[in-house]
């Protein structure tokens, strides 16, 4: 029903066309069993006329279910097309720390296992469809054929549904089961890979993280989804029995009591037979409509999880002036930690960076200096205070607006294979500039507005990463220990050349490093301690008296 109202919600135009090509297709497929009903009951003055009809609704069939296919088939790709990319918008739009929380093994699982079970399921939704239009138009056939029948066959077949859904209940609950097994185990999963060196570094760890770790993971696994499956099969079994015992007691026992023409009975025979792939084909796509379900609360969870509020219309913008003016005013930030005591609290903090500044964020490892720089980034909010830029409050409405002022490469950075840029030649030849600049030309160059490759070393990457950054050419720049991986030349040379060229450019530059033979490079050093503003040293001209306060 979800996948339904879901596909409905993005294609229901052609989910109404399909829906009524599919109807002309089941009941000229019911019509076709009753021609031939008719045909078998051997009148032969009526033949040719029936023939006639038997032809046209052969074509009329195969026309009608085609196009229901066709158009069945594009309702659920636009569907799948939908879900894939407003899943990653709102993941685009959710706040880091939300991010952060729900974890990425978690979300990775429910972005390619789930999305992948959703999309089986729906590429079985028109033969679904098709199968139910057919049950629908056949029963009303015998329904007009003989009421009495038809309400007989409808109450065992009632019955048999209601049997169905209580025996399903057990495979369905260890359907659940499967899926929280998939979890954990795309966890381990992802730990194999991120780890497999460690792994194969030391044979007898590898070989317990298989054994101890993956293979009872896999197990419980194996063991729902089997118990699962077995489940189903047998209903699903039983149920076909079930339903030879009700053409049965249809054919032989009723028209002991309820005397019916041998025409009807025939036809109706026919009819019930010709229902049983259609029958048995639905029976047997209900596991995967199970966990299809499963998998959609699971993408529903997400999006709700994920429904950030759009930014208000109207958001206070930020005055384009320049010089840019960023404050903190007690700023804090707070982790939760393994109990109410253990939690790691930033700040309150209050600090003041002009423009053309190069601040230096400094401190021991656990400090909160990455942390000072999500918050000076806005990509978290702060808990409390404020960071205000050009008198302006950042608040969740313009925190979007706020961002678009800052350029970082992170420790953790990212390297996008594409520029991601406005397209054209100049911006490949100003990224074909900087990476002969970084001392790359020899290595990468860039084709078709990505990297020709990034197989390359941490530090190359890295070196990358910056070319990405100085293509956005942003006010503010913010590199989170970028010379840690860079060798002794290179990072001389981003410590005394390209930190004093962007200053030069007029761009504010923080830089947290623990490199402190370069420390005289900055104009101003903050130095962190236990999430505390401890030592201050130098002060930029252009930043006004008192501009930085200890907390
Ligand atoms: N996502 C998180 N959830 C909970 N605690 C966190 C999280 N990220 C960081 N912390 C904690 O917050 C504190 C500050 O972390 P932060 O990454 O800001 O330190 P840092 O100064 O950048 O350290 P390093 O020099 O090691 O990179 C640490 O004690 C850390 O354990």
């Amino acid at each position: 029903m979800k996948l339904l109202s879901y596909i409905y919600r993005h294609a229901g135009r052609l989910l109404l066309l399909a829906t009524l090509s599919s109807i002309v297709s089941g009941i000229s497929g019911a019509a076709l069993v009753g021609v031939i009903g008719k045909g078998l009951a051997g009148d032969g003055a009526a033949l040719l006329p029936l023939a006639g009809a038997f032809f046209a609704l052969c074509v009329l069939n195969v026309a009608s279910k085609s196009y229901a296919e066709v158009a069945l088939l594009r309702t659920t790709q636009t569907a799948i097309f939908h879900m894939r990319t407003e899943i990653s918008r709102k993941l685009l739009a959710t706040p880091l720390r939300k991010l952060q929380e729900l974890g990425k093994p978690g979300l990775l699982t429910i972005l390619t296992k789930d999305i992948d079970i959703v999309i089986g399921a729906f590429q079985l939704l028109p033969a679904a469809f098709g199968n139910l239009i057919v049950i629908a138009a056949c029963l009303a056939y015998m329904a007009w054929l003989s009421w009495q029948l038809f309400l007989i066959y409808v109450v065992c077949l009632a019955v048999c549904v209601a049997g169905f859904t209580l025996a399903e209940r057990r495979p369905m609950a260890r359907l659940v089961l499967v899926r929280q097994h998939i979890d954990q185990l795309y966890a381990y999963f992802r730990d194999l890979i991120e780890g497999s060196k460690e792994l194969q570094l030391n044979a007898r760890r590898g070989a317990r993280f298989v054994d101890d770790v993956i293979a009872p993971s896999a197990g419980r696994f194996r063991h729902a989804y089997s118990a699962a499956m077995i489940g189903y099969t047998t209903v699903n079994n039983v149920g076909m029995i079930l339903f030879y015992l009700i053409i049965g007691v249809l054919l032989f026992l009723v028209p002991l009591w309820l005397p019916q023409r041998a025409e009807v009975l025939a036809t109706t025979t026919l009819i019930l037979m010709y229902l049983i792939k259609p029958i048995a084909d639905m029976t047997a796509m209900v596991p995967a409509l199970r966990q299809a379900g499963i998998s959609m609360d699971k993408v529903e969870q997400l999006n709700g999880a994920l429904d950030a509020p759009a930014p208000a219309a109207g958001a206070p913008a930020f005055a384009r002036q320049a010089p840019l003016r960023l404050q903190l005013r007690q700023v804090c930030h707070r982790y939760p930690g393994l109990s109410e005591d253990h939690q790691f609290m930033l700040g309150p903090l209050d600090l003041t960076i002009a423009q053309g500044e190069c601040v230096f964020i400094i401190g021991g490892n656990g400090s909160g200096k990455t942390t000072l720089a999500m918050l000076l980034l806005g990509l978290y909010l702060p808990e409390g205070g404020q960071v205000v830029l050009n008198g302006e409050a950042v608040t969740a409405d313009n925190i979007d607006q706020y961002r678009q002022h800052f350029s970082a490469v992170f420790a953790d950075f990212h390297l996008f294979e594409h520029l991601l840029g406005e397209p054209g030649a100049a911006l490949e030849a100003r990224a074909n500039e900087f990476i002969a600049k970084f001392g790359l030309a020899h290595k990468v160059r860039i084709e078709d507005g990505r990297f020709s490759t990034r197989d390359l070393s941490t530090g190359q990457r890295k070196r990358l990463a910056l070319v990405s950054a100085y293509l956005e050419d942003r006010p503010v720049y913010l590199f989170d220990e970028w010379a840690a991986d860079q060798d002794p030349a290179f990072k001389r040379v981003f410590y005394t050349e390209l930190l004093p060229e962007l200053k030069a450019r007029g761009k504010t530059v923080l830089v947290i490093s623990h490199d402190d033979g370069y420390f005289d490079c900055a104009d101003r050093i903050i130095k962190l301690a236990d999430g505390q503003l401890q030592v201050v040293s130098g002060a930029h001209p252009a930043a006004p008296a008192g501009a930085l306060h200890l907390a």
